[in-house]
């Protein structure tokens, strides 16, 4: 069945990706993009595009009112756990605040369902076990924290209004669209697996590695790097459940790989050296971070198809050489 969807933040990196799914899918799609940190040319073709900022709450609830809307996928934020250690109100306000004003614009113009990036940083600190739902919250950024209220306040509104809600608390994103159609372009790029590719690609300096004194296997830090079109699909994955009910999943692969070890993989897959050096830890940055998506594999019936580094180390390699410039090409 055709269905009509509002994505928040669909002209950046994951959202892009979630938008091509969803036409692939044959939905309606209508991107909401300030393109702050986004690109217009990263709307797909197919998709209507609203420039728009989120503080624009006449603007929201005119794009609201203009339903039905089968579900708001929320993916706009500012989203650098670095940044938000310097900035932290900053981000208190363009996630927390501009949040809340979305789900209550939401509510109030009736849209029943919402699925929001939710994020593996609010669990600062969960030593090296796989991260389960049941692991408690424990932000180590102002980005997580600025993230976790806004799960809060989709609790409230599950509770008081029945207003149904996937949080989806991503692992690290990484890869490009398998066809090429979409890709990684923040500026500056902050990003581990872009910023070691295109040092590989000679297209920058050295890469400096943040830390190598981490209680992990090889000193440096480990995250678990989810191909942003698996992500995409759990999207797809969770939206009947909200029939139901809310849920909130740790989505990621299960299997976690050192920042040394991203850096090897991308020797390997591009047949080129990386220069590094070796610099401070950055503050904020959990040592490990994996997921146990277990719960939504179980519940969902999704799985992760990338599981091997190297395949999405092709996808975003493959990218990064046809826009060497990123969307600006
Ligand atoms: N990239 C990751 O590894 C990762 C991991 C966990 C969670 N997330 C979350 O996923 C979401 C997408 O991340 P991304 O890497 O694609 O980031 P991104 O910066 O590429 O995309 C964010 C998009 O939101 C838009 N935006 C920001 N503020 C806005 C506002 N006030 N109004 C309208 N549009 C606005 C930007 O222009 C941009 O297009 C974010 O919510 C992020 O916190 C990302
Ligand atoms: O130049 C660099 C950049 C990064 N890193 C390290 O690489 C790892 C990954 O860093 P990065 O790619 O910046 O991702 P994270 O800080 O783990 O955060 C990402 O993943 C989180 C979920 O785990 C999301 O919430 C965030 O939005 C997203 O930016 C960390 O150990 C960094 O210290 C370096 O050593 N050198």
């Amino acid at each position: 069945m055709r269905m009509r969807f509002l994505v928040t933040g669909g002209a950046g990196y994951v959202g892009s990706h979630m938008v091509l799914a969803l036409l692939d899918a044959g939905h309606e799609v209508t991107v909401f993009d300030s393109l702050r940190t986004g690109h217009r040319a990263a709307v797909p073709e197919g998709a209507r595009f609203i420039h728009g900022d989120l503080a624009d709450i006449p603007l929201l609830d005119n794009v609201l009112a203009d339903g039905p809307w089968d579900c708001v996928f929320h993916f706009a934020a500012l989203s650098l756990v670095g940044e938000s250690m310097q900035h932290p109100m900053m981000y208190m306000l363009a996630n927390g605040a501009l949040g809340f004003g979305l789900i209550d614009a939401c509510i109030r113009n009736g849209v029943g369902k919402f699925v929001f990036s939710s994020t593996a940083a609010l669990f600062g600190s969960a030593g090296n076990e796989l991260i389960d739902e049941e692991t408690p919250v424990h932000p180590g950024s102002a980005y997580g924290e600025s993230k976790y209220v806004v799960e809060r306040a989709l609790y409230w509104a599950d509770r008081i209004h029945g207003f149904r809600s996937a949080c989806l608390r991503y692992f690290n994103a990484a890869g490009c669209d398998p066809q090429g159609r979409a890709g990684e372009d923040h500026k500056p790029e902050t990003h581990l697996m872009p910023l070691v590719i295109d040092a590989a690609l000679g297209r920058r300096g050295e890469l400096t590695l943040f830390g190598q004194d981490y209680p992990t296997p090889d000193g440096s830090c480990v995250r678990d790097y989810i191909h942003v079109s698996d992500l995409a699909q759990a999207h797809l994955a969770v939206l009947p459940l909200l029939e139901e009910r809310s849920v909130t999943y740790n989505v990621g692969t299960g299997r976690g790989n050192s920042n040394m070890e991203i850096i090897r993989a991308v020797e390997k897959v591009s047949g080129l050296p990386v220069p590094w050096k070796l610099g401070d830890r950055r503050a904020g940055d959990p040592a490990m971070l994996v997921a146990s998506p277990s719960l939504i594999m179980r519940e969902t019936g999704w799985k992760p198809h990338f599981t091997e580094i190297d395949q999405t180390v092709e996808t975003a390699l493959a990218w990064r050489k046809a826009h060497p410039n990123g969307y600006a090409d």
